[in-house]
């Protein structure tokens, strides 16, 4: 296992950031961390890191408890937090050797070429850190986090704050980074949790309120109930269509295109519309289970008074 967060609490002062939170992570696994502001994302990623102790609870990273084994821990973790702080002063190539020197990397020109390369840098290595665009600067930043060659890397929003094509660019960069490395990101972003992640963990307060297979979120979450999309050749007689056995709930979204709800209880309600339709000689132009998005799920778990 890569990461084992075992009832981690963390109050600061009066204010309790996180409540008892427990996972865990196995190697090689990219793991999307989501969850509204102040729902505690960069306060458990600070715990993961030791960068913060926890208030009660335990995590372990690579099998070594970390309130033991602090700085042995870092060499393994790779970490880029949400306000990514660099020397604006440093050139690039400068500010890697530094950190380089600051691991003891045996070969550091050999590993700081590699990384530059691998991060797409290659055109901006003779820049100043403070000269460079803020999707630059986040690469620098993934730079430094990976040169160490750690296991597992911990990025916080790695991509708020950049253009469309330099998100674009630094999810492609994770992805393939991702199938060597633990990976666990922070984000707001549903479609980046969709494009990079297998799996997602939702936290809300505190508190995990979801953890599941990324595919699978929105089944477990709306497992009461299910919405099959009809389109008919026409406007049909919905109290008629409603009384059949399995039917909850009719709503009409168009001229002929209607959402059918029906209990997730796993009886395929989909025959039953469709004998009814023989029935009534109505046709089926088009009939589909409707998959609810990681949005609709985020929402769900999270909204006010959740
Ligand atoms: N140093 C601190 N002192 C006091 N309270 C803090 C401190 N750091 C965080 N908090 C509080 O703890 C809670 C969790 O904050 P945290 O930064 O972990 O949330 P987050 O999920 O990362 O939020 P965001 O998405 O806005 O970055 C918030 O209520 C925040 O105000």
């Amino acid at each position: 296992m890569s990461i084992q967060v075992k009832q981690v609490t963390k109050t600061y002062g009066i204010q309790k950031a996180l409540n008892e939170v427990s996972f865990n992570i196995p190697s090689g696994e990219v793991v999307g961390f989501l969850g509204p502001n102040g729902a505690g994302k960069s306060t458990m990623m600070k715990i993961i890191t030791g960068y913060l102790p926890p208030s009660a609870g335990e995590v372990e990273v690579c099998g070594m408890n970390i309130a033991d084994n602090t700085l042995d821990i870092r060499r393994k973790i790779g970490y880029l937090p949400e306000h990514n702080p660099l020397y604006s002063d440093m050139y690039v190539s400068e500010y890697l050797s530094m950190v380089a020197g600051i691991y003891h990397l045996p070969k550091p020109d050999a590993r700081i070429r590699e990384m530059i390369g691998l991060t797409g840098l290659t055109p901006e290595k003779h820049k100043k850190i403070g000269a460079l665009s803020k999707g630059y600067r986040q690469r620098v930043g993934l730079a430094q986090a990976l040169l160490p060659d750690p296991k597992v890397l911990i990025l916080d929003e790695p991509t708020t704050g950049l253009d469309p094509n330099q998100i674009v660019d630094v999810r492609e960069l994770i992805r393939n980074i991702g199938r060597e490395k633990t990976v666990m990101l922070s984000t707001h972003i549903m479609q980046e949790v969709q494009a990079i992640c297998q799996r997602v963990i939702i936290i809300n307060k505190g508190e995990i309120v979801a953890d599941n297979r990324s595919e699978q979120l929105s089944a477990s979450t709306f497992q009461n109930e299910e919405i099959i999309n009809v389109e008919f050749d026409a406007p049909i007689c919905t109290e008629s269509l409603s009384l059949q056995s399995g039917i909850t709930g009719i709503s009409q979204h168009g001229a002929a295109h209607y959402k059918i709800t029906a209990p997730g209880d796993g009886n395929d309600i989909r025959p039953v519309i469709f004998k009814w339709a023989v029935e009534n000689q109505r046709v089926i132009l088009e009939m589909n289970r409707e998959s609810r998005s990681l949005e609709e799920v985020f929402h769900a778990l999270t909204r006010s008074g959740s």
